[in-house]
């Protein structure tokens, strides 16, 4: 993560999110597990890292050989020889092997995550009531005052009152249509939705960004493996039972070689330019669309932003089959094949914006999203610029005799050569990283309160004002823990007593 993109966060009218108000609660969030070889351990600071959260994260204990030489290549390629001091100090740029969220201590070789770290310690409170299969249809509006919310379940709607908020944490999709079908955003969408608008906010639902990935495929020698050929090697009756016995190696392992550079090092200065131009051409209709690409533009500039991301998949990785079917992104193994591994290049801070909106006042349809990937100029010479520079150190592996070769794409042409910029807009996918769709200062107040209702907050991804350059997970975690800080600083009396008297009257 990247102390920055906070303090750009709070740059939206926004202070409450500046970087030094949500490191507390990163810190909060997690249990940094002992690192067991010296080389992590260096890479890891108390100053950043929480060790009593309830967020398990460490090092892995296995790892793949190719892991190694592909980060060496990297380091090598890019010049930039030393890993970060401290990823997750706000300053990642560099090369390195990342912490997971994989327990190791507590319940050993398992994912550790909100319904395990957060929800299972706390089912038996007697303040909390989980109703599974249920979903939320409604949020109940009276006098533009959040009084409770209608949901589904087994086929019949019921409606539950709230003493204090309502609290939506639907995600980047769940949200914006929660409040579209509650009266919440754009007239015009509403109308055409048949939703009558009750409080009108056209930035309901727009805003959408996720991080898009093109991928460098490489196919190693014979005799070398990835996780293509893990389950059908001789040995993996052997991981298994390593697994169930101790619960590491392979089976509890998590990819985790990565590394992020700047785009301005990835591209000559007429092409930084260009791309620049591109972005202040772009039609904005908000100030606050025109901040976002201002921010954008400093990233391009800057010599130490980390635009780019660079992720080794263990695997190899089929756009032309997974685009449309993701059971089929990561292909299917033939046992003659040499194994293949992916690296993924991510981008960053795209300039590229979507949207997510209702087209029924129906709550089981699925809203329409538009995720909007490459639709803007810039970002498609960035990603192709991006992949250029993988595709150079992946044939430094070549060039090495440690693999047998690059698989794709043809990296030797320049930026403007319509194949590459072809290539990655054939062979992209999200990276699952969606936000910003309930925008800070848009949608939400700088306390996530639903602008112009009260007692509403929306606490998830979609409440992110602008992109980061990081996995969004920790994050979000880091964003609850600053909400409920928010939460109490508005005081459960204060925001209960300022609904007013003809709330006390549905309690
Ligand atoms: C396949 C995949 C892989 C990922 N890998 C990583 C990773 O390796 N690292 C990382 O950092 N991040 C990763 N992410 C991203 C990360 O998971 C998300 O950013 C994060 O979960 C967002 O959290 P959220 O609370 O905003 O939303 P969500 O986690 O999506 O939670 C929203 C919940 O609300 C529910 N919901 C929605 N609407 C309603 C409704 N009307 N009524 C009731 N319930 C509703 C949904 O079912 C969902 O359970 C990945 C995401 C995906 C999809």
């Amino acid at each position: 993560m990247v102390y920055s993109d906070y303090d750009d966060w709070a740059a939206f009218d926004a202070p409450e999110w500046a970087f030094s108000k949500l490191l507390p609660c990163f810190k909060k969030s997690e249990q940094l597990e002992a690192p067991a070889n010296e080389e992590d351990a260096r890479s890891v600071s108390s100053q950043y890292h929480g060790t009593t959260g309830p967020i398990h994260t460490s090092f892995n204990d296995w790892g793949l050989r190719i892991d190694n030489e592909i980060l060496e290549a990297f380091k090598s390629t890019s010049g930039r020889s030393t890993r970060p001091l401290d990823p997750w100090s706000g300053d990642h740029v560099g090369f390195f092997t990342s912490l997971s969220v994989i327990d190791r201590k507590q319940n050993k070789g398992t994912r550790s995550y909100a319904g395990s770290a957060y929800l299972a310690p706390s089912m038996e409170r007697a303040n909390l009531k989980v109703l599974c299969e249920t979903t939320v249809s409604k949020i109940i509006l009276d006098n533009n005052v959040a009084v409770g919310v209608k949901v589904l379940h087994k086929g019949q709607e019921h409606s539950v009152r709230t003493r204090r908020e309502v609290i939506a944490s639907c995600g980047v999709i769940g949200s914006p249509q929660l409040l579209e079908l509650s009266g919440i955003g754009d007239p015009a969408i509403l109308r055409a939705a048949g939703v009558e608008c009750l409080v009108p906010n056209p930035a309901v639902g727009t805003n959408f960004q996720d991080h898009i990935i093109s991928a460098v495929g490489l196919e190693l020698k014979k005799g070398d493996f990835s996780l293509d050929s893990l389950p059908t090697s001789p040995d993996f009756e052997a991981f298994q039972k390593q697994y169930m016995t101790t619960r590491e190696g392979p089976l509890a392992y998590a990819p985790g070689t990565m590394g992020f550079l700047p785009l301005q090092a990835l591209v000559e200065d007429a092409e930084l330019e260009e791309m620049i131009r591109q972005i202040e051409r772009t039609k904005t209709n908000t100030e606050f669309h025109k901040k976002q690409l201002t921010q954008v533009i400093e990233q391009l500039k800057s010599p130490t932003s980390a635009n780019v991301q660079y992720l080794v998949i263990p695997t190899q990785m089929k756009f032309e089959e997974g685009t449309s079917d993701q059971s089929k992104l990561y292909g299917k193994f033939h046992a003659e094949d040499n194994d293949r591994v992916a690296l993924a290049v991510c981008l960053q801070y795209p300039a590229s914006r979507g949207t997510v909106h209702i087209t029924t006042s129906d709550p089981q349809r699925y809203p329409q999203i538009d995720p909007g990937y490459l639709s803007h100029p810039a970002d498609v010479k960035a990603l192709a610029a991006s992949v250029k520079f993988a595709g150079k150190a992946i044939d430094s592996l070549v060039d090495n005799g440690k693999i047998a070769r690059r698989v794709s794409p043809d990296v030797n042409n320049g930026l403007e050569d319509e194949s590459l910029q072809r290539f990655v807009r054939e062979n992209c996918i999200g990276e699952y990283h969606g936000m910003g769709t309930c925008a800070i200062s848009e949608v939400v107040d700088g306390h996530l309160r639903v602008k112009g209702v009260k007692g509403l907050r929306v606490v998830d991804a979609s409440v992110f004002p602008n992109n980061i350059s990081a996995n969004l997970l920790a994050s979000v975690y880091a964003v609850a823990e600053r909400a409920a800080e928010l939460i109490k600083e508005d005081g459960y009396q204060g925001a209960f007593a300022k609904l007013g008297p003809d709330v006390h009257a549905h309690l």
